[in-house]
């Protein structure tokens, strides 16, 4: 089976991920089932592209092999694109999905539904050694929930309500997500790509 390296440590990432790139026969392997996990990359751009750029080409480098990265994250109109490209790190650098869940829910305190619109973006990024890297992106739109549901997912999932529907992202089954998710439409656009792999 071909395989391909996602540049993550996040395992909602891989596992997403690995569903997503089954369905075009690639196997998708995450940094923490390599034999030695490379040391975490600073994630120092101010745009999400910049930070995929930094993950796949630094990983590729060390690996000398393709990988792909996926930088993304949440933002949110009320609160001027706030989390956005510091999604992760929102509540601090403990990268604690509850924390960062709890202060957009208090920033949003007051804020009506009508204005809790707000969007996940994902940038793709395919770092290949000697080759220029190739960038794809995907975009969820949809509001933020007054209170948190579901188990499924990871991240802001439990308060991100897609549009057209009514339960959170992590109300819905797996493969829905990965139906109409920022992650699965940027990995679509890829698809000429992905079908010379
Ligand atoms: O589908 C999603 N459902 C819910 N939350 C999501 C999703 N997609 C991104 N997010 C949030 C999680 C994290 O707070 C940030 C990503 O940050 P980001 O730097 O890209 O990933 P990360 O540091 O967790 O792992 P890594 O850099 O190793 O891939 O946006
Ligand atoms: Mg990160």
């Amino acid at each position: 089976m071909k395989e391909i390296i996602i540049a993550t440590k996040n395992q909602g990432k891989a596992i997403e991920f690995k569903e997503l790139f089954s369905k075009y026969g690639i196997n998708a392997r995450s940094l923490t089932e390599l034999d030695r996990e490379p040391k975490d990359i600073d994630e120092t751009g101010n745009t999400f592209q910049e930070n995929a750029a930094l993950k796949a080409e630094q990983t590729a480098e060390i690996l000398s092999a393709p990988v792909l990265a996926d930088d993304s994250g949440l933002v949110v109109d009320a609160l001027d694109g706030e989390p956005g490209v510091y999604s992760a790190r929102y509540a601090g650098d403990q990268k604690d999905d509850q924390a960062n869940i709890n202060k957009v829910l208090h920033g949003l305190d007051g804020v009506p539904a009508e204005k809790r619109t707000a969007r996940f973006i994902c940038v793709l990024a395919v770092a290949t050694p000697g080759e220029e890297t190739i960038f794809r992106q995907g975009i969820c739109e949809g509001h933020i929930a007054h209170t948190e549901a579901g188990e499924n997912g990871f991240g802001y999932d439990p308060i991100f309500i897609p549009e057209r529907y009514e339960k959170t992202m992590a109300q819905l089954p797996k493969a829905e997500k990965n139906r109409i998710s920022h992650r699965a439409k940027a990995l679509q656009e890829l698809g000429a790509w992905l079908d010379k792999q």
